[in-house]
């Protein structure tokens, strides 16, 4: 289905489920909201999953690994054959993120959404790489139309296998450059104000870095009313792709953790596109990266960690499966008021 008509079926989360939740959460013997936003997410899972019986037993992580032709200008601690290595690395457990999948107890799909040579992940590759922004635009808008409807594909794909809940991920030597791009045109800030060193950049990096997005966006300049324009312009395949995961969780029902600065710049991407796919998104940490508070702000998002965690990867997003395991187990186990003869709290105005 085109892609316009998928976003405009997004349907408003479902407010009888998230009452009931609520209900269910006051009948427990334990202070009221005493568990905070641990009990705040449950109530947002029932209204994404249009019931109160709150499941979230099968997890998924899906990376989103892609390669940027900006790296070429020296925006990145390392080379870009990194991404391919570290991305293969995912298919056994010697990535951050897959030995955290193996705790969590979630299923681990890298996908190759435009990785520079071939790998033996799932294959939806667009091109070895995007351009470089800072000579064109990274790629073609339909290709950023592309990398968006695969990412609601595989949700689809993982919705129909049993998929209760889903984190998103990527792994892409440059992608902070990119994402920072795409946030200073979004959120329009100055360039400065959203740019970190991402995977560990000297201060002549960080300076060649910000100077390069400037380039990037006088050059192609990017509409920002068009949120698509813009990831084509100055975003990257895996930020396309993930922007689709976002879509598709929202269009099939189905809850999406965010990770870090990445995958929130691609949050914001979802979210300008569609703006009910906010409600269908979980923030699970605070990453170190300077524009994530702006990004968590602009998406009306509270985040439940703050490790000082920059990995990427989607690790700070399976660091939280464990709570919201912890969560649902005490929604699902604890025993009522009423099981125990107490007199339940009276509703508060
Ligand atoms: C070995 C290695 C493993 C990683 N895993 C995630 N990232 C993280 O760093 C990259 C973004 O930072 P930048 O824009 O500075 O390249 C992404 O791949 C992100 O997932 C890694 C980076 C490296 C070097
Ligand atoms: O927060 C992130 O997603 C992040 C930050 C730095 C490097 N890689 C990822």
């Amino acid at each position: 289905m085109e892609l316009q008509k998928l976003c405009e079926k997004i349907e408003r989360l479902d407010l009888k489920s998230m009452k009931r939740a609520v209900v269910h959460w006051d009948s427990i013997a334990k202070p009221l909201h005493s568990l905070g936003k641990l009990e705040d997410v449950i109530v947002q899972i029932a209204g994404i999953q249009g019931t109160e019986k709150v499941h979230i037993a099968r997890k998924a992580l899906v990376i989103l690994c892609a390669d940027n032709g900006v790296v070429e200008e020296g925006v990145t601690q390392t080379g870009q054959e990194v991404t391919a290595i570290v991305s293969e690395n995912f298919l056994t457990d010697k990535a951050t993120a897959a030995i955290l999948c193996q705790r969590a107890g979630a299923d681990l799909l890298p996908v190759d959404m435009g990785i520079a040579r071939d790998t033996n992940l799932r294959n939806c590759k667009i091109a070895y790489g995007t351009k470089n922004m800072a000579k064109g635009p990274a790629m073609t808008r339909a290709q950023a139309i592309q990398g968006i409807e695969t990412g609601i594909l595989l949700v689809k794909e993982l919705k129909n296998k049993g998929y209760d809940i889903l984190a998103t991920g990527e792994m892409g030597i440059g992608n902070t450059t990119s994402s920072s791009a795409v946030v200073s045109v979004l959120l329009d800030k100055s360039v400065e104000e959203v740019t970190g060193r991402g995977a560990g950049l000297s201060g002549e990096g960080l300076n060649r870095k910000i100077i390069t997005i400037k380039k990037a966006i006088e050059l192609n300049n990017p509409d920002r009313e068009d949120t698509i324009d813009v990831l084509a312009k100055v975003g990257g395949f895996d930020l396309a792709g993930m922007t689709g995961v976002f879509l598709g969780g929202a269009c099939y029902h189905i809850p999406v953790v965010i990770d870090g600065f990445i995958s929130l710049a691609a949050a914001l991407c979802a979210s300008r596109i569609s703006p009910i796919t906010r409600d269908y998104m979980i923030a699970s940490h605070v990453s170190k990266e300077p524009a994530t508070k702006m990004l968590l702000e602009a998406l009306h998002k509270d985040a439940f960690l703050t490790c000082d965690m920059c990995l990427g990867e989607g690790t700070g997003a399976v660091t939280l499966f464990p709570i919201l395991d912890m969560a649902c187990e005490v929604y699902d186990k604890m025993s009522t008021f009423k099981d125990n003869s107490i007199e339940a709290y009276q509703p508060l105005e």
